[in-house]
């Protein structure tokens, strides 16, 4: 009488459920994201998104080697180790960490500053190893859901690219880079993922844990805006709320507090 609650759901409606359940948690409409998009961020804080997403960026090869690790299929390892390639290139200059590291410098990062992860916030630091730690520990089924994140990547950073030309024109327009280069392959990633992840969920309980592996992950995006927002922008925003305030002269109507 139970077993129907525990079949797994149709392939197309768990593809669905992901979609749903990744885009309503996604971190695209993140306050520090609109304040992006809307060319509200200063150049200190735009750095400062720079300088901390690094780390994020550099987490991802070494998360992606470890997925490698976990496979015994020699299809799915050759399929999967373009991801490496993608981000650490064939040479020095030819990846995304030094599309990156070029992007750093459009915006007036110092280089030894990017690299020594000096200036990365202690919680993104520990949200971008959390990343880690999870695929190290997780099943290679929930480590490649929990990269689905990507599906909604490539809308986020055509928007981005389009923001950071009309708003920010002093950032070089070939910074941007590699958001370019990035959004088709986002798209081809999340692609692959998409079918390994609906294919192998045998179970309702794999599902569940696929479901749940792409929560954990849209948390830790959520959390590193959450990092610098709460660094960046929330102490200005008292600083200017303070500066309004009006003079003890003229408060007689202000609130008691
Ligand atoms: O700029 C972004 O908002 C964004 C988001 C994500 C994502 O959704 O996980 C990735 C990236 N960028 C990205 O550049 C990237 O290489 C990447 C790899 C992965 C992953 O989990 O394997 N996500 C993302």
């Amino acid at each position: 009488m139970t077993s129907d609650l525990h079949a797994p759901l149709p392939a197309d409606v768990f593809v669905e459920r992901l979609r749903q359940e990744g885009l309503q948690r996604y971190h695209h409409e993140h306050p520090f994201h609109v304040l992006m998009h809307e060319g509200r961020l200063s150049p200190h804080q735009l750095q400062q998104w720079v300088v901390n997403r690094y780390y994020y960026q550099t987490r991802i090869p070494i998360k992606d080697a470890l997925i490698l690790a976990k496979s015994e299929d020699p299809a799915f390892r050759r399929t999967w180790i373009h991801r490496l390639h993608d981000h650490d290139g064939h040479g020095p200059d030819d990846g995304g960490l030094s599309q990156w590291q070029r992007l750093a410098a459009a915006v007036g990062v110092d280089s030894a500053l990017l690299t020594s992860f000096q200036a990365v916030l202690p919680g993104v630091r520990f949200a971008c190893d959390g990343y880690v730690s999870f695929v190290r520990e997780a099943s290679l089924l929930e480590a490649v859901a929990s990269s689905l994140t990507e599906l909604f990547a490539p809308d986020l950073m055509a928007k981005r690219i389009a923001a950071w030309e009309r708003h920010y024109p002093w950032v070089d327009r070939q910074a941007l880079d590699y958001f370019r280069s990035r959004v088709p392959r986002a798209t081809r990633d999340a692609g692959e993922a998409l079918e390994f992840v609906a294919a192998q969920a045998a179970t309702r309980e794999q599902q569940q844990q696929c479901l749940d592996a792409l929560t954990r992950k849209t948390e830790i995006l959520r959390h590193l805006l959450d990092c610098l927002y709460n660094t960046y922008v929330v102490p200005e925003r008292q600083d200017a709320d303070h500066r309004a305030e009006p003079s003890e002269a003229g408060c007689e109507s202000a609130p008691a507090r």
